[in-house]
């Protein structure tokens, strides 16, 4: 992360509530063990159906990529979408596992606002530089927060390894890392209101991604 750039000055300037999305409750309880098996499966619930919007939301980042971008930039974006693809296979492999019925599930309020919040970045009205700005700062939420549950003093539970090593793994670090490049190339020569819209929507996104994890922590009666 280069200082001056869009994303270092993003979470310098937003570090409170950068940390408190990565953070959160919910994953300090995965982290210390004490989850709540309940918990986890209205999380795993949840963002299953959120990650199937998702991929609708990065196809579009794809669609609006400039048309000159170097083909390493757009291999980047395919790659994301194909993982996507075997991490909604793995869902339903989880979900198997935790006796979920994915398909009866109920879409609650955060996460329809949450997939709100993507489909209108998916419109035509958003340009790429805010739709990549977004894009980056969802991964990179998940990264940071499951990496937290693979440090050497963490006490994540063993059924849970697979869920924090999909975005907690080095391997997904170098994704968001390449991701936080694309964006911050996009936008240094952006105009100082797609700059100002890119910032408003990733302050969107540590908002919703809170609202995400409250709900997710929220104890069943
Ligand atoms: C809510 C949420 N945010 C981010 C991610 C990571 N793609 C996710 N699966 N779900």
């Amino acid at each position: 992360m280069e200082a001056g750039s869009f994303t270092a000055d993003f979470l310098k300037q937003n570090h409170d509530l950068y940390s408190a999305a990565t953070n959160h409750s919910f994953i300090a309880s995965i982290r210390d063990g004490s989850i709540d098996a309940q918990n986890f499966k209205l999380w795993m619930e949840q963002d299953y159906h959120f990650v199937r919007e998702f991929v609708r939301f990065v196809a579009s980042v794809l669609v609006k990529m400039p048309r000159d971008s170097p083909e390493c930039d757009v291999d980047i974006i395919l790659g994301g979408i194909t993982a996507l693809e075997s991490e909604i296979t793995w869902f339903r492999k989880e979900a198997n596992f935790w006796q979920i019925f994915l398909e009866r599930v109920t879409l609650l309020q955060p996460n329809k606002d949450y997939c709100a919040f993507l489909k209108q970045l998916e419109g035509s009205d958003t340009p790429f530089t805010v739709a990549i700005s977004a894009f980056w700062l969802i991964e990179l939420v998940y990264c940071v927060s499951f990496m937290s549950c693979l440090e050497k003093d963490a006490k994540t539970p063993f059924e849970l390894i697979s869920t924090v090593k999909r975005w907690g793994s080095p391997e997904f670090h170098d994704y968001t890392l390449k991701l936080m490049k694309l964006v911050d190339k996009a936008l240094e020569n952006a105009s100082k209101d797609e700059q100002k819209q890119a910032h408003e929507a990733c302050v969107r996104v540590l908002e919703l991604e809170l609202k995400f994890w409250d709900m997710a922590g929220f104890v069943l009666g």
